[in-house]
């Protein structure tokens, strides 16, 4: 290969984002590699994932290079970056792999991205609440989003870390000071209510957990998190007994699993995203469907982020006690958020 080739270049670009340096062979195989994608997958999403070495990045990583519809995947975080992205990049998949590690590499990471997902920050060790974690996360996401204002303002934004009641405010409020907010491009992910939702009242009816859909809104965090047990799909009826027994279980499936894991991190596993177009999820997100200015409910997704903010569809007596004791903590989790910034 001849130095200073648009071929050389072109190596010397893949390898600035892999550590260690690769060999001349290697070199050869990326060259080839990257030739062929330049023809397949350019017209596909640009993704990045910010925490991207942790215990939710990196199956989050696996995803999304499984993906079809991700052309790029450039994987962000303050260690481990380099050692996840030499591993994910060898999966025989097409989307382009691209490491960045600690602060100075994070807008590289950011620019031109189409959607940013941010797992970034630390989980709960037992005993903990999600507030609990605000201290430390609340700094973090703002940095990370002080990146994509400057980066790639256009971006939708995934935000996972927690506490989401409180991070998703904290997110909004960074772009409205930049002036680049725009509210159907920010999401909280509460996805994972709906999956455990799913799944225990399968249990309870003995069906397939496929075959059943629960609409979980609020928030995520313990009261906030309120399943619609009365909407459930298939339509059901369940004794007060099951009520009481599948909310308190719901509300927390996130504690039950911090709990057993007992000092090593919380929920990583049951946190797939499914990355299709068109659908409708529950989402925590600006919303007009209480006095609130986040809630989560069901939202159409869209290429550019919410389409429509679903209501909430007739509740019940005691859904419409719960929804007045959710909305009470919920409210407070917005405000913590939205002084972080104002402050
Ligand atoms: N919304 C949800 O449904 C949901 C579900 C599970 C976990 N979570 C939350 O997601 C977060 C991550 O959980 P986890 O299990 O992956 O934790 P983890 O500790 O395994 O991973 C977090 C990663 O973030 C990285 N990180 C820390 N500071 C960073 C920074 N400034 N910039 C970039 N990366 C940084 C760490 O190096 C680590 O690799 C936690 O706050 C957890 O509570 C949310
Ligand atoms: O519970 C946690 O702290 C992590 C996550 O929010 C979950 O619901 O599993």
């Amino acid at each position: 290969m001849q130095p200073g080739s648009e071929a050389s270049r072109r190596i010397a670009r893949i390898n600035s984002h892999l550590h260690p340096p690769v060999s001349q062979m290697e070199e050869t195989s990326l060259l080839r590699r990257a030739n062929c994608r330049s023809k397949g997958g350019a017209s596909g999403f640009k993704v990045a994932i910010l925490g991207a070495a942790g215990g939710i990045g990196q199956p989050l990583a696996l995803l999304m290079k499984m993906n079809p519809l991700v052309s790029v995947l450039h994987l962000y975080d303050v260690v481990n970056a380099p050692g996840v992205t030499a591993d994910i990049s060898h999966m025989n998949t097409g989307a382009v792999v691209r490491g960045f590690l600690g602060q100075p590499q994070l807008e590289d990471a950011l620019a031109g991205m189409d959607l940013v997902v941010i797992p970034a920050g630390v989980p709960r060790k037992p005993g903990m609440t999600r507030d609990d974690l605000f201290n430390i996360n609340a700094g973090i996401v703002k940095t990370l989003c002080e990146g994509i204002v400057k980066c790639c303002p256009k971006a939708v934004v995934n935000l996972i870390s927690n506490p989401v009641n409180s991070t998703v405010p904290i997110a909004a409020e960074v772009f409205k000071k930049a002036g680049t907010y725009d509210s159907k491009r920010l999401l909280g992910v509460t996805m994972l209510d709906v999956v455990r939702a799913n799944t225990f009242v399968a249990e309870v009816l003995g069906i397939d957990p496929r075959d059943v859909n629960v609409p979980v809104v609020g928030g995520h965090a313990g009261v906030t998190i309120l399943p619609l047990l009365s909407q459930v799909n298939p339509p059901c009826s369940f004794t007060p007994e099951e009520i009481s027994y599948l909310t308190d279980r719901i509300q927390n499936g996130g504690t039950e699993v911090v709990e057993a894991k007992a000092g090593a991190g919380s929920a990583t596993l049951s946190m797939g995203l499914r990355g299709d177009a068109g659908v409708v999820e529950c989402s925590f997100v600006a919303s007009q469907v209480t006095e609130l200015p986040f809630f989560a409910s069901k939202v159409r997704l869209g290429r550019c982020g919410v389409e429509e903010v679903l209501p909430l569809g007739p509740l019940n007596e005691f859904e419409r006690a719960r929804l007045e004791k959710a909305k009470k903590e919920l409210a407070v989790s917005i405000q913590k958020g939205v002084s972080f910034i104002r402050k």
